[in-house]
């Protein structure tokens, strides 16, 4: 049975390097897609199945270069009810190539679209996907800042050109452009050709640099002779990196370093151009954002002033209202008061004329007859005389006022409007007519036409019409109105608005039968 390969120290060393490194670069192609397309539904540091595993359908790859190139792919194959269907898989297919075809068009780095499609992933295949979105994410942000246009360069993986260059490395020929393919595990044609034209960064090249002379030294340490270790490590270790170096595998990277170097010539006034024009672009962002701000600044003056204007008028509009209120309020009570005081004047009065008034209103004579009434006082006086008898037969009656023949309907009503207005300050008021048959009465209270016209009015209507009247113009009071009528005829009490006369029982009418005595 075949013994399985031993690793050395060093190479496991460097495995475990790789490994890192390449779960580093996973994550931040995860993290960075992540923050372009929303999560993804794997860990944080996923694995290469898990990584695959989420693009593979090229959804997310092709949402992502949308966002930094909109429209890019046109159009994106969403996930659909059932993913194992042959059709969605080969319209997944399309958003693969798709993607590719933009990458290409971005001229970024590409991979395969096999590279997705395989069930066990490979490091390699893996890598370059990285790559690729860690391209992308690089594109993104130099797009952002302002660059992006044209070329652009990329960290690339460490993984896939250096696994198959590593193992030879060592025991390559030198000078040959093969082995200058091989000899570098992170130089590849591309790279190299940018060396030459001060393509790659310093940083890219002291990271090239570290490992190369951290590889050499892991390579030496194994063949270590410990005794002279120990007596002089540092020359020694001197000694063996320089015998590295002197290496011709080496020489393009020192190139880099070299004074005479081109690229390394080259490449910092390229950083210098690179950052000087950064520089610029965000100074001359700041001193808009600064114009910008200053002019804020005197808006929210201008604004602040304004408030403070508009807040202080307000302030005396407020006051001045406040006072012109109390002012209203002060009239309007002393209104109240002086209405109040009015209307126990206006009572009053009604009082001192009498409670309980007699006025005599004499009704025109018809052809036939002939009058009694030999005068009518001012004062309300009247004296008759019957015609049929001797002279001293006279006689005086008084009655606070008495109404000639010629008096008409306001007249009598406006000598009983005062009493019938006290009414609604709480007074109880009765007006009655009394007479003999054909005297008059209902002309009197009820007007000729029964109030069916408007002419005449009796004062029965006319009384109904002030009492709305003030009840309407009087709004803070409420006042419950009923009207009844009842007719006295031979001690009987009959109620002239109910159809069953007979039931209906009158308590009041023993007090009003009782002032009729009176009379
Ligand atoms: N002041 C007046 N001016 C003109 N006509 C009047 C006046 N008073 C009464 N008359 C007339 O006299 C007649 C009798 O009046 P009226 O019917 O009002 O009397 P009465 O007292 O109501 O009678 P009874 O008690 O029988 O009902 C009516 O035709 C009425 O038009």
């Amino acid at each position: 049975m075949a013994e399985p390969p031993r690793l050395s120290f060093r190479d496991g060393r460097l495995a475990s390097r790789k490994a890192e490194e390449a779960a580093w670069r996973r994550h931040q192609a995860a993290a960075w897609l992540e923050s372009m397309v929303g999560p993804l539904g794997i860990s944080p540091c996923p694995s290469d199945q898990e990584f695959v595993a989420a693009l593979r359908n090229g959804i997310v790859l092709c949402k992502a270069i949308n966002k930094i190139q909109p429209g890019v792919v046109p159009k994106v194959v969403a996930y659909a009810p059932c993913d194992s269907h042959p059709s969605t898989a080969f319209q997944y297919f399309e958003n693969i190539r798709n993607f590719l075809v933009a990458v290409q068009e971005l001229k970024l780095p590409c991979f395969e679209a096999s590279d997705l499609e395989k069930e066990n992933v490979d490091v390699g295949s893996v890598g370059k996907i990285v790559d690729c979105v860690n391209s992308l994410k690089s594109y993104h942000e130099r797009k952002h800042c302002g660059g992006a246009n044209g070329s652009f360069k990329f960290k690339k993986s460490p993984l896939a050109p250096r696994y198959a260059v590593h193992a030879q490395s060592e025991n390559l020929a030198l000078g040959s452009s093969i082995p200058q393919k091989c000899l570098d595990m992170t130089v590849t044609d591309s790279e190299e050709h940018n060396f030459q034209n001060g393509g790659p960064n310093m940083e890219e090249a002291i990271e090239k640099l570290q490992r190369i002379i951290l590889d050499c030294m892991i390579s030496c340490k194994e063949n270590l002779d410990q005794d002279v270790l120990r007596k002089d490590p540092v020359t020694l270790v001197g000694t063996i990196l320089s015998n590295q170096l002197e290496k011709e595998q080496f020489k393009p990277l020192l190139q880099l370093f070299s004074p005479e170097g081109s690229a390394i010539k080259n490449e910092p006034n390229q950083h210098t151009e690179c950052s000087n024009s950064e520089i610029e672009n965000r100074m001359r962002i700041l001193e808009a954002q600064e114009s910008e701000l200053l002019e804020l600044k005197t808006m929210f003056q201008e604004v602040k002033v304004d408030f403070m204007s508009l807040q202080s008028q307000f302030h005396d509009d407020i006051t001045e209202l406040g006072h012109n209120i109390e002012g209203l309020s002060k009239a309007a009570l002393g209104y109240n008061q002086a209405v109040k005081e009015n209307r126990n004047l206006y009572n009053m009065l009604q009082e001192v004329r009498g409670n309980i008034r007699v006025y005599c209103r004499i009704r025109p004579l018809n052809s036939e007859s002939i009058s009694s009434i030999e005068h009518i006082g001012n004062d309300g006086s009247i004296m008759v005389c019957d015609p049929f008898k001797a002279q001293n037969t006279r006689k005086i009656f008084q009655f606070n006022k008495t109404f000639g023949p010629t008096s008409t309907q306001d007249e009598v009503y406006m000598e009983t409007q005062s009493l019938i207005r006290s009414v609604m300050d709480g007074y109880n008021v009765c007006i009655f007519a009394y007479g003999q048959t054909g005297s008059g009465k209902t002309h009197t209270m009820c007007g000729p036409s029964g109030g069916l016209s408007s002419n005449n009015l009796g004062i029965n209507y006319m009384a109904l019409n002030d009492l709305f009247t003030i009840s309407t113009s009087r709004e803070d009071m409420k006042y419950d109105m009923r009207v009844q009528m009842v007719e006295i005829y031979n001690e009987q009490v009959r109620d002239l608005l109910s159809e069953d006369t007979s039931s209906t029982k009158y308590p009041f009418m023993s007090y009003v039968l009782f002032l009729l005595y009176l009379f």
